[in-house]
């Protein structure tokens, strides 16, 4: 990078070619898991120590939620301390702001729709135009009431006790999944949720941390109502999705070595490390813990000589790398064979659309890409140019392409990079620590 200037709200960051990416990081912990331990700590009886928490703004919102329905929170440095309210949230005084969180207002829709009271969730511009619906059909098949604003946020819920239902998801998502189990967790009788794609599970190792019981039977997930939490002292591992930005940039130079400590790997998480592999990467994996059911480990990333090859991404690893498709889709010029997208039509109603605006950014670089409903087609073989870049304010966005520009001829400028902050604000120091120039 070399500057940095403020135009009105937007801040547009200048990100130059670089020539290698090298270096070791650990990166701050995982949104997903930071969201679900902010939840539940809030939730429990005792004080939960996290460290390692999320940096970005989203966790933070969730903990600002559980803060206004009663939790008490402390932070020291890395480490957040959570005082739950044992079970017991109160009604807020205001509305809850879930900024630019999509996680947080769906998930917590689940935690509070058996609690007393009325719980009016709202958001930025983005998040206020994302779909609710989907949270809304399961929670008001227990019992509770939801109403909504054409589809969306404003969203009001209005807690009632709930019966447990059987539910079974239709679109893979891990935050319809945790809305439901949330709400099973305090309904009456025992709550069952399956999934065609199995998404990430972290909201079934966290609820487990704090002493909850979880089956899964036949790919089927059982929650017996009325079960008590209890605090955790947990380490949140590094984020994976966080991660992505990196790994992609190291596939783009021949001598890149790039190191990664507690970085967080669980299974469901990983699929990105195999596409990496498959692109032409060689990582090794130098350590791996475990804590809570969640692994973290030390892994090794370079890329092996000769150009980089292509890949077809589609069905259950599409919703498997949701997150990391924008950079994905950002370094496919820069394959031999191309990346192909499909089944991925849930990004278009992300922060951003974000198949239009990697459309729109690809092109904007000078890159040919065909886009489809639920994916597009990025040709490989392709030489990009520095342009200028539209982030929509989506975090993902800003990131990917900051990676694109790495390679690109002349400097990229990234308007409305600030988004980083959503879920990476060391996103740029660390690009500029790590990208040889
Ligand atoms: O459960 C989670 O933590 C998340 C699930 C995914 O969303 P969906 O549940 O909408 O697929 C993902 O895109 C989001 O960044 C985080
Ligand atoms: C989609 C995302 O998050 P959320 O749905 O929580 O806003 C994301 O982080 O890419």
């Amino acid at each position: 990078m070399s500057s940095v200037s403020h135009a009105s709200a937007s801040t547009t960051q200048i990100v130059r070619p670089a020539r290698s990416l090298r270096g070791s990081l650990t990166l701050p912990g995982d949104k997903s898991i930071s969201h679900r331990y902010a939840m539940l700590a809030g939730f429990a009886a005792g004080t939960s120590r996290l460290t390692n928490f999320s940096t970005g703004a989203d966790p933070h919102s969730s903990l600002g939620c559980m803060k206004a329905m009663g939790a008490q929170v402390a932070l020291d440095g890395r480490t957040i301390s959570v005082t739950g309210t044992g079970g017991n949230l109160h009604q807020p005084k205001h509305n809850l702001d879930c900024g630019n969180s999509g996680s947080t207002m769906r998930m917590l829709a689940g935690l509070v729709a058996p609690q007393q009271g009325v719980y009016t969730f709202v958001g930025d511009e983005s998040l206020t135009v994302r779909p609710m619906e989907r949270i809304r059909k399961p929670l008001e098949a227990m019992g509770a009431r939801i109403e909504l604003t054409e589809g969306h946020a404003p969203m009001t819920v209005h807690g009632a006790p709930l019966k447990a239902i059987d539910f079974d998801a239709p679109i893979a998502s891990a935050q319809v999944k945790t809305a439901v189990l949330f709400a099973g967790l305090q309904a009456q009788g025992v709550t069952s949720f399956a999934e065609s794609v199995r998404t990430r599970d972290h909201t079934e190792h966290a609820l487990r941390a704090f002493g909850v019981e979880l089956e899964r039977r036949d790919e089927r997930l059982y929650i017996q109502g009325g079960q008590k939490l209890q605090a955790i002292d947990a380490t949140v591992p590094g984020d994976m999705s966080s991660a992505a930005f990196f790994l992609c940039a190291a596939l783009l130079f021949e001598d890149s070595n790039l190191v990664l400590d507690l970085l967080g790997m669980n299974p469901t998480r990983a699929a990105l490390l195999d596409v990496i592999t498959a692109l032409g990467g060689t990582i090794k994996v130098l350590d791996v813990q475990e804590q809570y059911g969640e692994m973290a480990g030390t892994i090794q990333v370079n890329r092996s000589r000769g150009g980089l090859k292509g890949i077809d991404i589609a069905g259950a690893l599409s919703a498997q790398l949701i997150d990391e498709l924008p950079v994905i889709a950002a370094i496919a010029p820069y394959t031999q064979d191309g990346i192909r997208i499909r089944d991925a039509k849930e990004l278009r109603v992300k922060e951003s659309d974000r198949i239009a605006l990697v459309v729109k950014n690809l092109r904007a670089m000078g890159a040919e890409v065909t886009e489809h409903e639920d994916g597009m087609d990025v040709p490989g073989g392709q030489r990009l140019r520095g342009g200028i870049v539209d982030s929509g304010m989506d975090h993902r966005i800003a990131m990917a392409f900051s990676i694109a520009a790495l390679r690109a001829e002349g400097e990229t400028e990234i308007h409305g990079a600030e988004a980083a902050s959503i879920s990476f604000p060391e996103f740029f120091t660390y690009l500029d620590e790590l990208a040889v120039r």
